[in-house]
């Protein structure tokens, strides 16, 4: 059971002015936080509504095996229609940390055809190149030991990652004896086996490291890699059990907004403050919620705003929108003649025993693992031999058809359809996964779809503002996107009945029927095996051009106002096809350096800036 919170200290923040205020204490906040506050010269406050947890379900691996929903927020989405009218948990860290302290610890990368595609959107400088160096900069990698390559044929390429960043990325000192047998069968389907998916080439089965502390086989993340070693500086202050519900703006007749500080609520006394930003307010609340502080502030389509009881300040429909995910079915297998030890070993209380004592003795065992270290993400060639027609099909779609209400704005249709052109691309191609395969000892096959068409959004609760916003995914809105996951279950079955896997002799328990695409998805939904999530919520302020709905340019600055940016997984403009969290500290970093140097520039005399004659 996890331990109650540690409140910490109350600084003495109500009514002061920071250099940079940074909402959300999560992966994103912490990891600029500690960055803008280097060299001790300008000014950070972080406020985070959760607090500080140190005990064992945030530190050991074997806990990210389960869901620490004592650390996350409790919101359960909208109803979707096309999952069978079923609401499903919407997954967000609400610790300091964020998402990086109760995550699945996976530490992955997409192909560079994903981050291109980023660019592609008028993204200058956010393509692989651009991001490459700050996937190194955040990370310190150790390689798997002899014992661990000879023992599981592990393979990685060091020189994609880097040598002494704040999160550490290793392998475990274990793993199960039949990953080997599994990963026979992906080696005899000759799908493509990079060396090292961290190169940019990240199609195949591959090996993956996880965030993992190697010395000490504990999580590495966010809070202990960018917050822990630079707590004490003086500039630097993280305020937690607070509730950020407005950002503050200060409007000139030509200078129109510009964000001054933010309001919060502690959740302590329900009392509020105002705090104080000379130079920006960094937004970091993760995807879910920056858009609905957004709204809340003034800034949102202007139907959910009035609905909601908010002064609209611009209507601006792109916040909340383009919300995507990786929606998945969690197929099962009953597996006969599992080796032991197997994931289920720990159910015996002998073993389980043994297991804690290893850990503790030596830090090796099952207990050092998460979610293993072993991924297959395939093109949609490799998946279904339907994809020439697929991918015609997405082309000559109207767009607008498989779309919610709120693309009726031009924008961000023009938004969409550009995203749906490039979409088309990758998905002809065979440099870039249309689908993962997660690959685990026992019967679980999980096929994740990486690249959905449906669109979601994030909107405020009309009846409670304040509340939890409504998540609406919009899972499987278009129809291709299921078609897609139909043909991933076949490509599972197929998968299962492999002559390298005869030794489970499996049979498919969920969903257990199907043969055609509507049963199939029927029985998904009867099984409730179909999840609208992988907790990789992105994109409810996408960074994009104006004209394709963005809401922040590449300088992460949002449009129509002054000084506000946004660093967290919402500005993420497509879903690339991995797992979010090394990503989200590559962007974290990068936009560290952006924030830092346009803030580092002389400061114009103030006369000639209310004239805007810089601008
Ligand atoms: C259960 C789960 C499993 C995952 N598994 C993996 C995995 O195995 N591998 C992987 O790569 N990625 C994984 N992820 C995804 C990854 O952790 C996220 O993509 C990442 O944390 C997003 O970073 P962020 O900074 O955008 O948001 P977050 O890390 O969620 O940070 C946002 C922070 O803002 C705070 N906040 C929100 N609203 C307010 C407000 N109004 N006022 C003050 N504070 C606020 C929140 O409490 C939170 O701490 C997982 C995520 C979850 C939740």
């Amino acid at each position: 059971t996890p331990k109650q919170p540690i409140p910490g200290s109350e600084p003495d923040i109500a009514g002061k002015t920071f250099d940079y205020i940074v909402v959300g204490g999560g992966l994103t906040g912490l990891t600029v936080a500690n960055r803008l506050s280097e060299g001790s010269r300008q000014s950070v406050l972080v406020l985070e509504n959760g607090y500080l947890v140190d005990d064992v379900s945030t530190q050991v691996p074997s806990y990210a095996n389960s869901l620490n929903k004592a650390l996350m927020y409790n919101i359960t989405s909208a109803p979707n229609v096309n999952i069978g009218g079923q609401a499903k948990p919407v997954w967000v860290g609400n610790v300091v940390g964020g998402g990086s302290v109760v995550n699945g610890m996976a530490f992955d990368r997409a192909s560079s055809a994903d981050y291109d595609a980023w660019e592609q959107l008028g993204n200058r400088g956010w393509g692989w190149n651009g991001l490459l160096p700050y996937f190194k900069k955040s990370t310190t990698f150790t390689p798997p030991s002899t014992e661990n390559v000879k023992a599981w044929g592990t393979t990685y390429d060091a020189s994609y990652y880097g040598t002494n960043g704040p999160i550490q990325a290793s392998f475990p000192p274990f793993d199960y004896p039949d990953i080997t047998t599994i990963w026979a069968a992906y080696k005899s389907e000759g799908v493509p086996l990079p060396k090292e998916h961290a190169s940019g080439n990240a199609v195949g089965a591959y090996w993956i490291p996880t965030a993992l502390q190697p010395k000490t086989e504990t999580r590495s993340d966010a809070r202990n890699g960018y917050y822990d070693p630079v707590k004490s500086r003086s500039n630097l202050i993280l305020a937690t059990g607070k509730t950020v519900n407005e950002v503050l703006f200060d409007r000139g007749l030509l200078t129109g907004y510009t964000a001054k500080g933010v309001q919060y609520v502690s959740r302590k006394d329900n009392s509020v403050a105002q705090v104080y930003a000379s130079k920006e307010v960094i937004l970091a609340a993760g995807a879910v919620f920056t858009p609905q502080l957004l709204q809340l502030s003034g800034f949102g389509p202007k139907d959910v705003l009035s609905a909601a009881g908010v002064q609209v300040k611009q209507d601006r429909p792109a916040i909340g929108a383009n919300m995507q995910d990786h929606p998945n079915a969690n197929m099962q297998f009953d597996l006969k003649n599992l080796a032991t030890p197997n994931p289920f070993s720990g159910q015996d209380p002998a073993f389980n025993a043994s297991a804690w004592a290893q850990y503790y003795a030596n830090r090796t065992g099952p207990i050092t693992q998460a979610h293993g270290s072993s991924l297959a993400f395939l093109s949609l060639q490799t998946v279904s031999e339907k994809y020439e027609s697929i991918v015609a099909n997405i082309k000559s779609q109207n767009a607008r058809t498989y779309l919610p209400a709120v693309y009726a704005d031009s924008k961000l249709l023009a938004g969409f359809i550009k995203q749906r052109d490039i979409i088309a691309d990758l998905h002809s191609r065979t440099d870039a996964a249309v689908a993962e395969f997660p690959m685990v000892a026992f019967g679980l096959a999980i096929g994740a779809l990486q690249r959905p068409l449906s669109r979601g959004t994030v909107t405020l609760n009309s009846s409670n503002k304040y509340g939890m916003p409504v998540v609406q995914w919009n899972t499987f809105q278009n129809p291709i996107d299921r078609q897609i996951l139909v043909e991933m279950v076949r490509w599972l079955r197929q998968h299962w009945a492999r002559p390298e896997l005869n030794k489970f002799q499996p049979v498919e328990t969920v969903p257990g029927t199907g043969e055609t695409d509507d049963e199939i998805i029927e029985a998904l939904i009867q099984t409730k095996a179909l999840e609208a999530s992988f907790a990789h919520m992105s994109g409810s302020c996408s960074m994009m051009p104006e004209a394709y709905g963005g809401v922040v340019g590449s300088d992460l600055l949002m449009y129509g106002v002054k000084r506000l940016s946004i660093v967290d997984g919402s500005i993420i403009p497509l879903v690339p096809a991995t797992h979010l969290q090394a990503t989200m500290y590559a962007v974290a970093e990068k936009a560290a350096d952006i924030i830092k140097g346009r803030n580092s520039i002389p400061t114009i005399p103030s006369i000639f800036n209310a004239f805007n004659f810089f601008a």
